[in-house]
């Protein structure tokens, strides 16, 4: 193994850490005027790596102070029922947020549900209203895993304005929204995605490299620039243990600032969560 400059790897959890102090803090000022934040998160099915996320999240909760319960329906709940479901939580005054953990069942339209999601109580900010106002630059509740990674940014003084930022992956939760919220603060940004013909002619030019396509180790050292901020939200798990997108130990040579997986941006998704159920929290009892 060659040496690594361990000054180069962004702490997430160490972040991630300092985003929950601040979520418990606000959590603690709505609980002293009556009001609970309280999360309902709906897991359909039993995948396991989706079990082992909402965990996670309800953890995070009982550090933070904040109410959790689980919706457990089985794998062959019908679309129909699963937005039944929804709609009675939208209309429940005592939950604030609602999060369908992803992926869904095949036979379930993700989006139709996202849709059906109050904009309001929308922790994950997948609700076409909050991704709308994304665009336009009016960020309130948008996707967790890019605002973790924004905050990452601003935490280790990553300039974004006029770089070249390349966001390889262009899904709905990670690849599209990254690419807004780093536009919004004036980079120059490129997208990269599976139909990319020559991804390596992006990457090289990326000051600021921001990947999430769940492809093992899919960059690699000669695919980066010197000096490149690199931030890995894909993870792939085998049976010989957890990676990146990025092939950590090669690339960190060249980079200026790298995350590791696990310990980068993933414990950053759950954290800003945790600060998104407390704002919308704030925004009901404003109504
Ligand atoms: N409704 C949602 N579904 C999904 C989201 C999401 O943001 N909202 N994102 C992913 C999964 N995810 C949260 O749900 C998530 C993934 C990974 C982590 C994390 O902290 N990973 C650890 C490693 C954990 C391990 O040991 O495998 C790390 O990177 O350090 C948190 C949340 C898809 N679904």
């Amino acid at each position: 193994m060659s040496d690594i400059d361990t000054s180069k790897i962004i702490d997430g959890k160490a972040v991630a850490a300092k985003v929950e102090a601040e979520a418990s803090a606000a959590a603690q000022k709505l609980k002293d005027n009556g009001i609970i934040p309280k999360l309902v998160t709906v897991l359909v099915g039993d995948n396991p790596a989706s079990q082992m996320y909402v965990r996670m999240k309800h953890k995070a909760c009982e550090r933070v102070g904040i109410a959790a319960e689980d919706c457990l329906p089985p794998a062959d709940i019908s679309e129909a029922e699963l937005l039944d479901l929804i709609h009675g939580l939208n209309e429940d005054d005592s939950v604030s947020s609602i999060l369908v953990q992803l992926p869904l069942p095949a036979h379930i339209n993700a989006q139709t549900i996202m849709n059906a999601i109050s904009p309001m109580k929308d922790p994950d900010g997948f609700h076409p209203f909050n991704m709308g106002n994304l665009m336009i630059n009016e960020e309130g509740l948008v996707p967790c895993t890019p605002k973790g990674i924004i905050r990452l940014m601003e935490e280790y003084n990553v300039e974004i304005k006029g770089k070249n930022a390349v966001v390889v992956g262009h899904s709905n939760i990670v690849g599209k929204p990254m690419a807004a919220m780093l536009l919004n603060r004036d980079a120059t940004v490129s997208i990269c995605h599976v139909f990319t013909k020559d991804l390596k002619l992006y990457t090289k030019e990326a000051d600021i490299l921001v990947v999430g396509t769940g492809v093992k180790h899919l960059i690699k050292a000669d695919m980066v620039k010197d000096g490149a901020a690199i931030f890995d939200a894909g993870i792939t798990t085998d049976a010989t243990g957890t990676y990146g997108d990025v092939d950590f130990e090669n690339v960190i040579q060249k980079a200026s600032l790298i995350t590791p997986v696990p310990g980068g941006v993933g414990p950053m998704t759950i954290a800003i969560l945790m600060t998104h159920v407390v704002k919308c929290a704030e925004m009901i009892a404003q109504k």
